[in-house]
């Protein structure tokens, strides 16, 4: 497998008042080009940590991140990240918000017109070039949110993070941005890592999903990979039995093998083969 991304033996330790907290440790992924790799796990197992030293805000303790056969020692416009908050600037517009990170990478070298261009067809993409001109308190959660992917889309990035980006949006809003992002992604050949706290959004969005244990000493439990067709349809996908198969397996790792933190602690690992038959259970029933 061509990898894009690797992360090798990283491990992340944070100081703290009541001294060393380990939140990830020794974590080895190998993302390809083009792959769309979900992150799921419970509450504070170290999602966002491992995202944010792919997007280079943080350095690891231990081991080394690779981009693109280059190291990662920072922030850089390969990679760009989307938050569940959109972060939009509130006194700009929807095409200055754009415009602002085109400029920053492009500025240089292209002219005004050709930073306009890029900026329109961001918004285009994300279906809102009708408000390129409204302010983000004109336009609702969701519009924002593809705001706030178009500016990342826009300054073509190799690799697309994102944390949550459909956290804070209504169940409907949400089925209609992951739509969108698959027909964006599979234009675009992004590479795509994403947290998620939703199983059906990463089976449905995802080529591979990275299941981390609970921290503090989070890792990888098990990476499920999704055997689903490039284009996936929400609606015929509902009573597809791979895809309840899938389900149930990311159920089971979630709810069974490590449980919720916050009800009872690291529950002991069931073990493979419990958690095998009852994915058994799951596709017969
Ligand atoms: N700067 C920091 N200093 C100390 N501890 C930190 C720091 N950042 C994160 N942590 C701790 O590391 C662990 C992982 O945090 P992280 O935010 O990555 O979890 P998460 O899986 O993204 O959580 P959530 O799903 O709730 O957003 C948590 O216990 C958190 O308290």
């Amino acid at each position: 497998m061509e990898k894009y991304v690797a992360v090798e033996s990283v491990s992340q330790v944070f100081n703290t008042a009541r001294g060393p907290f380990t939140a990830l440790d020794n974590i080895n992924l190998a993302i390809r080009k083009g792959e769309f790799v979900s992150l799921i796990g419970h509450s504070g197992c170290g999602k966002s940590t491992l995202l944010n030293l792919i997007a280079g805000l943080a350095s690891p303790s231990a081991g080394v991140l690779i981009c693109d056969q280059r190291e990662i020692a920072g922030p850089g416009p390969d990679r760009a990240m989307v938050f569940q908050n959109h972060s939009l600037l509130p006194w700009f517009t929807c095409f200055q918000n754009v415009y602002l990170a085109v400029e920053r990478v492009y500025g240089a070298n292209e002219s005004r017109a050709q930073l306009r261009e890029r900026t329109a067809a961001a918004l285009e993409l994300v279906d809102l070039a009708h408000a390129s001109g409204k302010y983000p308190r004109e336009i609702s959660g969701g519009m924002k949110q593809r705001v706030g992917i178009a500016r990342a889309l826009a300054i073509e990035p190799k690799v697309l993070l994102m944390d949550e980006p459909f956290g804070a949006l209504d169940a409907l809003t949400r089925a209609h941005l992951q739509d969108a992002l698959l027909r964006i992604v599979k234009r675009t050949q992004s590479t795509v890592v994403m947290v998620t706290h939703d199983v059906d959004e990463a089976v449905l969005l995802s080529d591979r999903i990275v299941m981390l244990t609970n921290g503090p000493a989070a890792t990888i439990g098990d990476i499920l990979r999704i055997s689903l067709p490039a284009r996936r349809d929400r609606v015929a996908l509902a009573a597809d039995p791979r895809y309840l198969q899938y389900r149930a397996a990311v159920m089971a790792f979630l709810h069974q093998r490590y449980s919720n933190p916050e009800q009872g602690g690291r529950l002991a690992l069931v073990g493979a083969e419990q958690a095998k038959s009852e994915q058994d259970c799951a596709n017969v029933a």
